[in-house]
């Protein structure tokens, strides 16, 4: 068997519900005969982590439903095999289960860092959180600026910061930001947004979903693989940008672009960069390419984590294009790039590819279903930082959540039309007008980007950085409000050279995200 244990998540329960059959779904137990109600294992597991797995003995799936389980198969969060916890999740499972209470209040599908953020603060306020998804470890890495992950209470899951960040736009004297930056390790933070889960008593099922669908009670209908159907008052779909499947998306909206990124993790002799310093941006053209080559029509720029002398993270970053550059492209120019500054690499530790939809439509906020995450369109679209800003948005998300079900009463009085205008309520608190307005500036200074070639992307930032620290730092952190926005842009427009003020100009009247924005912005 595989080391479930060593993952961190353990199935444990399953109920069924015997509402479905009148609703004459399909069977809700797995067909073939295996012991999906608790039973007692042992999971071995290589490493030191303890990977013991224990559940409840049951004869039979009789004896388990006479036991208290309900039909509805569910399952239990474990983690690191802490027995204590453990043991108080069951408790929790079973007053569920006792109180008659087999519709869960919120089941978020996806298990990276929004929604394991979202289902956390959902059940810390109360609510019976479900979290469905593969569990899978945390492949991204996460750079962060420390002040923000601080406020988030997560500096113990920095493995690695900087005193400052530095950005090299050309050969002329590189800007030091003042800021410091992290590198998150993407194993702390997964157990500590685990913890939270298995402190605040979420429910976990390692599954797939197959589709949502509304029953006729008003309540949302998760089908799982295996037959499990999971009902419950609230869906969230965090399964990130790859979950249109079951979401809609406003229709005419923008084009999605893409941020592409190689990296590796190397040991190197001759690093040229201070081990100090985070290389945020730098954007000097070391291959010289010809104006008319593939490279030309994608500026890139290195961003480089030194931790040690030797030790780099090096990656390759296109920060926005309208279709995908290509990974061997990057790579060449990672290696062009590094081979030009002398680096050699002794040893690659790890590669990284990473792909980031950014720009887009907003999700169509009068569905059921609800989003969170980058499949709410929350990722920056001028930057494609998204983590902070889930992570921060989570515990609104879920008081939202929260207020709605209980002034709603929803959990003796739920009707189709209700849930439907409740779930409005929360779209509208997710993307309020607000938000709306942030975005569509974030949308045009995107197309801006995008029609920048290298040196037009070189001024720009030059300016960018020239303005108020408050300024740049909120843009990049979405915590401008819109008006504030205007004020940047005016700002950005002062200090911009003529050249540059002219194309803001034109470029506001003449691309379609202009008239975008204009619109956005007068309505209320
Ligand atoms: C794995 C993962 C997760 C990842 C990986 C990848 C990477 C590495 C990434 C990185 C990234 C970065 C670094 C980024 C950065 C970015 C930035 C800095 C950005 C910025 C942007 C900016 C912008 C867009 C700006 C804009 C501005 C504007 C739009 C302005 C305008 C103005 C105007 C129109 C003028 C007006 C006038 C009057 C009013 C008179």
């Amino acid at each position: 068997m595989d080391c479930i244990g060593a993952r961190n998540f353990a199935t444990m329960a399953v109920f069924t519900c015997p509402r479905f059959k009148s609703l004459g779904r399909r069977r809700i137990m797995p067909r073939k005969k295996q012991p999906i109600w608790p039973i007692h294992m042992q999971v071995k597991c290589s490493g030191n982590e303890s990977c013991v797995v224990v559940k409840e003995d049951f004869a039979d799936e009789e004896d388990y439903i006479k036991a208290g389980g309900s039909e509805l198969v569910f399952v239990q969060m474990q983690q690191n095999k802490d027995m204590d916890l453990q043991s108080k999740l069951s408790d929790k499972l079973r007053q569920i289960s006792s109180a008659g209470q087999t519709i869960l209040d919120l089941v978020v599908i996806g298990c990276g860092p929004a929604g394991l953020a979202l289902a956390a603060e959902s059940a810390k306020l109360g609510l019976n959180v479900g979290l469905v998804g593969p569990d899978l470890p945390f492949t991204n890495n996460y750079g962060v600026w420390e002040d923000e992950f601080k406020d988030l209470g997560l500096q113990a899951c920095i493995e690695h910061v900087w005193r400052d960040t530095i950005v090299y736009l050309d050969d002329a004297d590189p800007i030091l930001i003042g800021r410091a930056y992290g590198r998150v390790s993407r194993h702390l933070l997964h157990e500590e947004l685990l913890k939270r889960c298995v402190e605040a008593g979420v429910l976990y099922l390692n599954s797939k979903v197959d589709r949502i669908v509304e029953s006729t009670s008003g309540h949302s209908l998760v089908e799982c693989e295996g037959d499990i159907v999971i009902p419950c008052r609230f869906v969230t779909v965090a399964s990130g940008a790859a979950s249109g499947k079951f979401l809609q998306y406003e229709l005419g909206g923008p084009r999605v672009s893409v941020q592409t990124a190689y990296g590796v993790e190397v040991e190197v002799d001759n690093n040229p960069y201070d081990p100090s310093l985070m290389v945020f941006m730098d954007y000097r053209d070391y291959v010289r390419h010809d104006a008319q080559s593939l490279e030309a029509k994608y500026p890139t720029f290195l961003y480089a984590m030194p931790m040690t002398k030797t030790r780099v993270f090096f990656e390759e970053t296109c920060l926005a294009s309208k279709d995908a550059m290509p990974f061997d492209l990057l790579k060449k120019k990672l290696m062009l790039r590094l081979n030009t500054l002398g680096v050699r690499i002794k040893q690659i530790y790890e590669e990284e590819w990473s792909y980031i939809p950014v720009g887009g439509s907003l999700p169509n906020t009068e569905q059921k279903t609800l989003a969170f995450g980058a499949a709410a369109s929350m990722v920056h679209p001028a930057t494609g930082y998204s983590v902070v800003r889930s992570l921060s948005e989570a515990p609104k998300c879920a008081s939202v959540l929260a207020n709605i079900l209980r002034q709603n009463h929803v959990k003796n009085m739920l009707t189709s039309s209700s849930t439907t205008s409740i779930s409005t309520q929360a779209w509208n608190t997710l993307w309020p007008q607000e938000r709306k307005r942030q975005r569509s500036f974030f949308l045009f200074g995107l197309a801006l980007i995008l029609q920048l070639d290298i040196e037009g992307i070189r001024s720009f930032f030059r300016a960018f950085f020239l303005v108020p620290k408050w300024m740049w730092q909120g843009f990049l952190g979405s915590s401008l409000s819109s008006a504030d926005l205007m004020l940047f842009a005016f700002y950005m427009f002062i200090i911009a050279p003529n050249d540059m003020r002219k194309g803001l100009i034109r470029h506001l009247l003449s691309d379609p995200t202009g008239a975008t924005m204009i619109r956005t912005y007068l309505t209320f």
